[in-house]
């Protein structure tokens, strides 16, 4: 016979006490792993350790929860785990709601301790001067290309590059009502207001474009006028009481960010080989003839696959240029090493901004 849903309920409490006492078993282990590594004075968040742990159930998983929610669980287990030994402080561009926010509790989990900044130079500050353990920023869009001021900080800051993650990234027009009727000025990050280029020609064309420190600024203005409406996250919607006047007003819905997560090598050290790895790097070239082409020839002896090729102006005023590269592998695979041997041979400056595992697509 079937059971009834009282039945089902209690069986599921039966269950859910039995996790409670196992769940608070693997959270004083924690706390004894905790005390080990304040003693020996090693990192507490082990990024390679944590995708083991995922891999190893994954592996062992018959369902019927499905690979990807088990790795969403033990994910949000396991920052909790980590808090208990010392909370991880994130510094991003805040307020709350931000798309900056979202990315850090994807990547640490939501057990950290936030630190929302005013702007790109904050974060990396905060995560320099030890305010934060670890800053996430986003570097590269997929309709606006890069965000041209992280890779300028990344240039000369201590912080490396230790994880990265891509986020889907769907913008909504915000504000006290949900029409789009009477609004006069629209408020975002550059970014967002250049993603959502086309549909506000088209929409609103009317309408003033007023940029500011971050979409969720803008949302929290917008909550103040009626005639104003910010572009931003539903979460950012959520926080400031506003309606979603139009869904999705990007321009490609496809449209995603992709994060970087930096700290000081003090608190991190690259992560070791995860099967799946990237080296960024940013080097400079003499300015002669053939030198760009010439970086790129030992990458293809040694059979490296280049996958992000950026420049930016020096600023020296003499039309030079430093190049962001990624190239996937881990430097401790020979054919790596040796093509960032000979490549470092051939630049005026080199340094290599971050070896970190490839994030989820
Ligand atoms: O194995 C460790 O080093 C732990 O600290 C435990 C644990 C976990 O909860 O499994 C927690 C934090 C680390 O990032 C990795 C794993």
């Amino acid at each position: 016979m079937k059971k009834d849903l009282a039945q089902l309920r209690l069986d599921i409490d039966a269950v859910d006490r039995q996790l409670l006492e196992l769940l608070n078993r693997r959270a004083a282990l924690a706390n004894e792993v905790g005390e080990l590594k304040r003693a020996e004075g090693s990192p507490v968040f082990r990024p390679e350790r944590e995708a083991e742990v995922i891999n190893n159930l994954q592996a062992a998983n018959a369902g019927p929860l499905n690979d990807r929610r088990l790795a969403g669980i033990w994910r949000e287990i396991m920052s909790a785990c980590r808090s208990l030994e010392a909370p991880q402080r994130v510094a991003y561009l805040g307020p709350a709601g931000t798309f900056s926010e979202q990315a850090a509790v994807q990547f640490f989990g939501s057990s950290i301790e936030h630190v929302p900044c005013v702007n790109f130079d904050e974060v990396f500050h905060a995560a320099s001067a030890g305010a934060a353990d670890f800053g996430v920023v986003p570097v590269e869009n997929s309709t606006e290309g890069v965000v041209t001021r992280s890779l300028d900080l990344l240039l000369h800051s201590p912080l490396h590059i230790v994880g990265e993650l891509s986020l889907l990234v769907r913008h909504h027009l915000l504000r006290l009502s949900n029409s789009t009727e009477g609004i006069e000025v629209v408020l975002a990050h550059p970014q967002a207001l250049a993603q959502c280029q086309g549909w506000l020609n088209k929409h609103l064309p009317q309408a003033e474009r007023r940029a500011v420190s971050s979409n969720a600024e803008g949302a929290r203005l917008a909550a103040g006028n009626p005639a104003w409406a910010g572009i931003a996250s539903e979460r950012a919607g959520a926080e400031f009481g506003l309606h979603v006047a139009a869904p999705a007003i990007q321009d490609d819905s496809f449209n995603r960010t992709r994060f970087a997560v930096v700290c000081l090598p003090q608190v991190l050290e690259a992560p070791q080989a995860s099967g799946r790895d990237c080296v960024s790097l940013v080097v400079s070239v003499p300015n002669r003839p053939g030198a760009v082409h010439d970086i790129l020839v030992p990458l293809k002896q040694h059979g490296v696959s280049m996958t992000r090729f950026e420049s930016r102006p020096a600023r020296s005023g003499q039309w030079e240029y430093y190049f962001y590269i990624d190239i996937e592998g881990h430097p401790s695979q020979p054919h790596v090493a040796q093509a960032l041997k000979d490549l470092q041979s051939l630049c005026a400056f080199y340094k290599v901004l971050g070896t970190y595992p490839v994030g989820e697509a």
